[in-house]
């Protein structure tokens, strides 16, 4: 995927600012940088959620922001959405929701119907046995806690067979283990199944953690992009625009200080183990 000086504007806010970046391979990217500094608009615009100024998106030599009808809406399908709080549907059960996912897949009429085959709910079930939450299949979505529903929103974005992932805070609404555990099932669903996913993130710390290229954003623009480990203290405090005060901590949701092994994947291994 290639962007191209990808801009928008709200009335007289420019909220991105002829963004550029090429992810030429499946990575893991993780979007960082003040709030307001456009990173929702960004992956929102990626998506066609958010209709742009200017600019081009490619990808296998075509313009898909130029998309329209159903193209677009097979675009959509292909670069799944998730969302800091879920977009689950609260009063249907946990295994629905993620066939939910199949709906953009079939015809008009099925997904009125919610005709769901075997083969999707095969599918959602072992979406759902990957996110470790197999056992939760048949209760309403609204009675899990917010980490166990943003792992079905995760199965439900697999279920879609996306090309690629689009996270919009995807745990800014967690408690920190619960993060550690989104996070974790994220990196792992990029490396198994070779899925770029691209991510929002407010702290620092996870995307250190999990990701292996940071964008960092201030004011519209892009003011880093590079590797992960290239984000010193230095960089921090340029992208959140901070002064020598800056202290990472305000960025922080760690339970413990080894990166090497975060308790997120430690527990998703156990939890699959067990399933
Ligand atoms: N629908 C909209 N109408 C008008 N202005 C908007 C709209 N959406 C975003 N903006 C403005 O665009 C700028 C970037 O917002 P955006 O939500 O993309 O930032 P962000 O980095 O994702 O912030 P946060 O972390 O708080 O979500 C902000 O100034 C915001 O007020």
């Amino acid at each position: 995927m290639q962007v191209i000086g990808l801009t928008k504007t709200f009335g007289s806010v420019t909220a991105v600012n002829a963004a550029s970046f090429a992810v030429p391979v499946p990575q893991m990217v993780g979007i960082i940088g003040r709030s307001g500094a456009g990173k929702s608009t960004l992956l929102r615009m990626i998506n066609h959620l958010t209709p742009a100024t200017e600019g081009r998106i490619e990808i296998d030599g075509r313009d898909i922001l130029s998309l329209r009808g159903r193209a677009r809406h097979d675009w959509q399908r292909d670069c799944a959405m998730i969302f800091q709080q879920f977009n689950l549907v609260p009063r249907l059960d946990v295994l629905t929701n993620v066939m939910l996912g199949r709906l953009n897949r079939h015809g008009t009429l099925r997904s009125v119907l919610k005709m769901f085959s075997r083969e999707d709910i095969g599918r959602a079930l072992h979406a759902l046995e990957r996110l470790g939450i197999a056992d939760q299949a048949m209760k309403r979505a609204e009675d899990l806690s917010g980490g166990q529903q943003q792992r079905v929103a995760i199965a439900r974005a697999l279920t879609q067979d996306p090309r690629m992932i689009l996270a919009d805070e995807p745990i800014a609404s967690l408690d920190p283990m619960s993060a550690q555990i989104v996070m974790a099932s994220l990196r792992e669903i990029h490396e198994r199944d070779g899925l770029t996913v691209i991510c929002n993130l407010h702290t620092l710390d996870t995307a250190r953690t999990y990701c292996d290229r940071v964008i960092g954003m201030r004011a519209g623009e892009i003011v880093f992009d590079g590797p992960a480990h290239a984000v010193t203290t230095d960089v921090a405090r340029d992208i959140y625009g901070a002064d020598e005060s800056f202290d990472e901590g305000v960025t922080s949701t760690s339970l413990n200080d080894d990166p090497a092994q975060p308790e997120g994947v430690a527990y998703l291994r156990a939890a699959r183990a067990s399933a």
